[in-house]
């Protein structure tokens, strides 16, 4: 299903050799946020993830973002509650510029191994506007009620 309209940004895909046969990221529903990844790993070389360790999962893919914009990886809410699956570098950042092979940064904060199968949904894609800022050094900044206040100074209730 999707959203995408005639005017929606195009995000341009190459499918590598290893993913062909993968279907091409998609939104599950029409309001999705994010369209779901999946592994490319082969089918008889499945990754176990041990509790506590991390690893690198191919997509198989190579975007082409649309200018002004990035994707952010994200971690699938079912993976994290059910089995404490999450992207540790979560959001994931890729740039526009980028022409290397999409990989998805998983770990395991669960107590049991993790089986990363060939075609599982293991993350998701968020395609989201990025400005670049005009970087202007100053001496004073303007005041406001919080002040430097941060980290918990408006309480924990
Ligand atoms: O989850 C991720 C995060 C990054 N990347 C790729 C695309 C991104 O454009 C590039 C660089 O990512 P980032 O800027 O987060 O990493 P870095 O450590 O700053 O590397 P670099 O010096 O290459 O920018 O790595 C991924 O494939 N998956
Ligand atoms: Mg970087």
């Amino acid at each position: 299903m999707t959203a995408a309209s005639t005017t929606a940004p195009t995000l341009g895909i190459i499918r590598l050799e290893h993913s062909k046969g993968l279907e091409l990221p998609s939104y599950e529903t029409a309001g999705a946020s994010g369209m779901d990844l999946r592994a490319a790993v082969a089918e008889d070389r499945q990754i176990v993830l041990l509790p506590g360790r991390r690893t690198l999962v191919p997509t198989g893919l190579i975007f082409e973002i649309p200018h002004g914009y990035e994707v952010q990886i994200r971690p699938r809410s079912g993976l994290a509650a059910k089995f404490g699956i999450t992207c540790l570098n979560t959001p994931g950042t890729i740039d526009s510029d980028y022409r290397g092979e999409v990989k998805v940064l998983l770990i395991n904060l669960g107590d049991e191994d993790f089986r990363i199968e060939r075609g599982m949904r293991i993350a998701q894609a968020v395609l989201a506007p990025v400005a670049h800022a005009q970087i202007e050094e100053r001496s004073t900044v303007s005041e406001t009620a919080r002040g430097a206040g941060g980290f918990g100074s408006t309480g924990h209730a």
